[in-house]
């Protein structure tokens, strides 16, 4: 059903915004409209109208959102449209090439085990607040897999340089997206956010350029370059020189495929993209099996089906064994998914069932709600991993289910992060006991580019085994 002339029901709060989309569904329809003024989005929720949009290469573009995410992200493979986002995306295909995701897998494990150290200290604590503690770790798994360096401190200055900022800029954004007269740059940059969002750029391109000449001069001592992407097969754990993304913006500014302004744009987009999706991901699947003793003790007898009694290090082969916990990632994904809403500029008519959507259109998809759809998935608040057993897959429309989007546009990343969360959660879990405190119903959603909650979420960490 379409809804006309609603455009000043979105003058709510970021928390409203959210639960707002999902009541308007419920109201009104599968497919649903929000107009005003020149402005027009069209909502899909069915798996088949999802699917001619996200599935065609004709409407690749992002929507007015997402420019303002300009000033921090320019028109890196995020943000970008058309041939400048074609040339990126071949570029950086061959950075999630298989054999570099092998490679990868000692980095994963050795922050894995960073993070088991850093929770260690909090297993006689009451309650210890995860996003902190988790989004330390996915920053240092992304630093150091696609920019080749370290994050450079384990301390408070880490937080003063990139995670203060970097959520004060999402503020800023947000700010401005509720507040339909800061949408002329004019009139925003006259505003007391602008300045406050100015400081937050500064100190984030501060951060930015130092990742980069770091690695500049790093592959001038160490005469590093793709060309040796070949070698990689045989080294899954570590010895050769890591090759990083980085390195293959760096040799690409060499044959002049791409400039210094160019480099930034992408790594502040793999920074972000890359550390706070796998962050949130890990967040609500922690909170959740807190929740689900039953299904922790599921995964725990998996793992010592692979592991036995013993202690002994993670390998690539293990991976590829946990069947269970891959389950639970996706039902986690499906639950929380950490990209909880994406929207496409429609340039030319689309035809979705009886309804041709007109060009110089929006059209939005509300993951969250997607995933939440009774008919696809009975029971949808519970956590159930095996609706993601292949048997009970094979019914299911290939579009129900998005949390990497799909299509030609999906998440470039996806791969990377199933290995992160699967090496992340395995080594969290074959250690530690996890107890609740945040209950999933306590939980309030609200308005972000992740998904984020008005309040932190808590768990306890107890010992499974005893320390080493
Ligand atoms: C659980 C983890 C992750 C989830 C749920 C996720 C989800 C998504 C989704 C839904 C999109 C489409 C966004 C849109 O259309 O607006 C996307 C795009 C993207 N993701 Fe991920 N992502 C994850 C991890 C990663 C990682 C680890 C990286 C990098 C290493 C990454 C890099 C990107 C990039 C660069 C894009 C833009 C791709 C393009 O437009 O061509 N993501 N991701």
């Amino acid at each position: 059903m379409f809804l006309f002339g609603n455009i000043f029901d979105i003058f709510i709060t970021p928390v409203q915004m959210f639960y707002y989309q999902i009541e308007w569904r419920k109201s009104f329809g599968n497919l649903w409209k929000l107009n005003g003024f020149s402005f027009r989005a069209v909502y899909l929720y069915k798996p088949e109208d999802i699917e001619i949009v996200l599935s065609s290469t004709r409407y690749l573009d992002k929507s007015y959102p997402y420019t303002f995410l300009y000033p921090w992200l320019h028109e890196g493979l995020l943000t970008s449209a058309g041939e400048k986002w074609q040339h990126r995306r071949k570029m950086l295909t061959p950075a999630f090439h298989f054999l570099i995701l092998k490679r990868f897998f000692a980095t994963f494990c050795d922050h894995a085990q960073k993070l088991v150290n850093t929770v260690q200290k909090e297993v006689n604590k009451d309650e210890s607040d995860l996003f902190p503690l988790i989004s330390k770790a996915t920053l240092g798994v992304i630093c150091e897999t696609a920019m080749g360096t370290t994050t450079g401190d384990d301390g408070d200055s880490l937080a003063n340089k990139y995670f203060k900022p970097l959520h004060t800029l999402a503020w800023t954004m947000l700010y401005r997206v509720a507040r339909i007269w800061y949408y002329s740059d004019a009139i925003f940059q006259f505003s007391g956010v602008a300045k406050i969002q100015k400081d937050a750029l500064n100190t984030l391109e501060k951060f930015t350029t130092h990742i980069i000449q770091d690695r500049r001069e790093y592959r001038k001592n160490n005469n590093i370059s793709t060309e040796c992407i070949d070698d990689v097969e045989d080294d899954v754990y570590g010895k050769k020189p890591k090759l990083a993304m980085l390195d293959l913006l760096l040799d690409e500014e060499k044959k002049g495929n791409i400039d210094e302004k160019g480099i930034t744009e992408e790594v502040d987009t793999f920074m972000f993209e890359g550390h706070d999706t796998t962050a949130t991901a890990l967040c609500f699947m922690i909170m959740r099996l807190a929740n689900e003793p039953d299904i922790q003790d599921k995964i725990a007898a998996e793992m010592k089906s692979i592991f036995g009694d013993s202690q002994r290090a993670l390998t690539i082969e293990d991976l590829s064994k946990m069947k269970y916990l891959e389950c639970c990632i996706k039902e986690s994904l499906r639950m929380y998914p950490s990209v909880p809403f994406i929207s496409r500029y429609i340039k030319e008519d689309v035809q979705i069932g009886d309804h041709t959507v007109p060009y110089n259109t929006m059209v939005n998809f509300n993951v969250f709600d997607i995933h939440r759809n009774p008919n696809i998935f009975p029971d949808p608040e519970k956590f159930i991993p095996e609706r993601f057993l292949p048997e009970n897959c094979i019914s299911r429309h290939p579009y129900a289910y998005i949390p990497f989007s799909a299509g030609p546009r999906n998440c470039i990343g996806q791969k990377f992060a199933l290995m992160e969360l699967k090496t992340m959660m395995s080594s969290l879990l074959r250690r530690f006991k996890l107890e609740p405190v945040t209950k999933p119903e306590d939980l309030t959603f609200t308005t972000d580019v992740v998904l984020r909650t008005t309040h932190p979420i808590y768990v306890r960490f107890r010992n499974r085994i005893s320390a080493l």
